[in-house]
C-alpha cells in the first residue's frame, strides 16, 4: 500500500509513503533541464522544466515513482491493480506510456490546471519500458503551489481526472469510491465527544482521544485513506520550514506500515520503504527510510539545473543513532 498527501502551510509539501516488499534500488534523482526524453509515441524533448524525485534508473532512464518540478507541480504513482487499465496506442490521441506520464507532465506543466488541459486528448498506453520492467498498474495524485490536488486514473472506461479536495491518495478502489467512504467517519473528532448516547446518564469519559475511537487503523487502502485525511486536515501549520517538515512526517508516519503487519505472501511482508516530503515552493526533497529515521534532504537548486545528465543520490541508508552516553 502507499499513501500520498499534499500538506499546505506557509509552503506546500508533497510526497508519499512507498509501501512495498520489493526494493527496486530507488535513488533520489534530479533530472536537469537538458536531459533528453525520447518518448515512445511523441516527439523527443531536448529541454524542459527540471525536476527532483525518487526513481529507479535503468539504462540512464529515470523510471520515476514520485517527483516535483521547478514550477511547483508534484506527482506520485500509486498501485491501482484491478481497476487500472492502459490502452493500446490509439490513432489521433497523445499516447503516453505509463512510465512516461511523470516525466512528460513534469517536463511540460506548471499546475494541475495545465495537466487537465494537456491530458484532454491523451491516453495512457500499455507500452512497457522493457521486458524487465513491464507496465505497472498505477493511478496518480498531482498537487501544485495553489495547494490543489487532482487524481488521474485510467480504467476500461477511459482516462479520468478528478479534483481531490482532501489532498490524499492511497490505492484501490477508484477515487470517487474512496471519497464516498469518508462519510462513514464524518463524526470522528479530535475533541472529546459529548454523551449523546444516554444523555441522562453520567458516563465516565475514561480516556482522552475518545473522539477518534472509531478512526480506522488498518493497513488496507480505505483505512489509510480515512486516517490520512483526518490527520492531514487537523495538522497544525508550522511557523517555519523545520516545523512544517516535522508536521508533514508525523502525518505520513501515522499511516506507515511496520514490518510484519501486512503479509502479501507466505512470510513476505509489505512495509514502508521510504517516506518523502518535497517542498513545492523551494525544490527541496526530504526523506526518511525504514532503516533510517533521520530526515535527509537534497536541494535541487544546489545543482546545475542546466546540465544534461541525471544527478543521483543514495536513498536507502543505515540507521544513524545519536548515542549520547
Ligand atoms: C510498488 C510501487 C507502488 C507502491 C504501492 O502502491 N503499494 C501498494 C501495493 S497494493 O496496492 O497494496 O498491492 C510502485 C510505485 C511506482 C512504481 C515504479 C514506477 O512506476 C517506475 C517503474 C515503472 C515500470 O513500468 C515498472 C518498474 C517501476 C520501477 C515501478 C515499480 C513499482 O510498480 C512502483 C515502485
Amino acid at each position: 500500500m502507499c499513501t500520498s498527501i499534499c500538506y499546505t502551510s506557509t509552503d506546500h509539501y508533497f510526497g508519499r509513503n512507498l509501501d512495498y516488499e520489493i526494493d527496486y534500488g530507488q535513488k533520489v534523482i534530479i533530472v536537469p533541464r537538458n536531459y533528453v526524453f525520447n518518448y515512445r509515441d511523441m516527439p523527443a524533448q531536448k529541454s524542459h522544466y527540471a525536476f527532483i524525485g525518487v526513481s529507479v534508473v535503468n539504462d540512464n532512464y529515470p523510471l520515476l515513482c514520485d517527483a516535483i518540478n521547478e514550477k511547483g507541480l508534484g506527482i506520485a504513482g500509486l498501485n491501482f491493480q484491478g481497476p487500472g487499465y492502459y490502452f493500446p496506442q490509439i490513432k489521433g490521441k497523445k499516447n503516453i506510456a505509463s512510465f512516461e506520464l511523470i516525466p512528460y507532465l513534469l517536463s511540460n506543466c506548471e499546475s494541475t490546471a495545465e495537466v487537465k488541459e494537456i491530458l484532454a486528448d491523451a491516453s495512457i498506453s500499455n507500452v512497457s519500458f522493457s521486458s524487465n520492467y513491464p507496465a505497472a498498474d498505477l493511478h496518480w495524485i498531482l498537487s501544485d503551489k495553489t495547494g490543489k490536488s487532482i487524481v488521474v486514473e485510467s480504467t476500461k472506461s477511459g482516462l479520468h481526472v478528478y479534483d481531490n479536495p482532501v489532498n490524499v491518495l492511497t490505492n484501490n478502489p477508484e477515487f470517487p469510491s474512496q471519497l464516498t467512504k469518508l462519510s462513514d467517519y464524518v463524526d470522528v473528532t479530535p475533541s472529546n465527544p459529548k454523551n449523546t448516547l444516554v444523555p441522562n446518564v453520567d458516563v465516565n469519559i475514561y480516556s482522552r482521544g475518545l473522539g477518534t475511537h472509531h478512526l480506522p487503523g488498518g493497513m488496507d487502502s480505505s483505512s489509510r485513506f480515512v486516517k490520512a485525511a483526518f490527520v492531514l486536515s487537523h495538522a497544525p501549520k508550522g511557523k517555519d520550514e523545520v516545523e512544517n517538515v516535522t508536521n508533514y512526517f508525523h502525518i505520513l508516519h501515522s499511516v506507515e506500515q511496520a514490518k510484519g503487519l501486512d503479509e502479501v505472501e507466505n512470510n513476505r511482508y509489505e512495509y514502508t520503504m521510504y517516506t518523502d516530503c518535497m517542498n513545492l515552493d523551494k525544490g527541496i526533497l526530504y526523506f526518511t527510510t525504514y532503516d533510517n529515521n533521520r530526515i535527509n534532504a537534497v536541494d535541487m537548486y544546489k545543482e546545475n539545473l542546466d546540465a544534461e545528465d541525471l544527478i543521483c543520490y543514495d536513498l536507502f541508508k543505515k540507521q544513524d543513532i545519536n548515542y549520547i552516553s
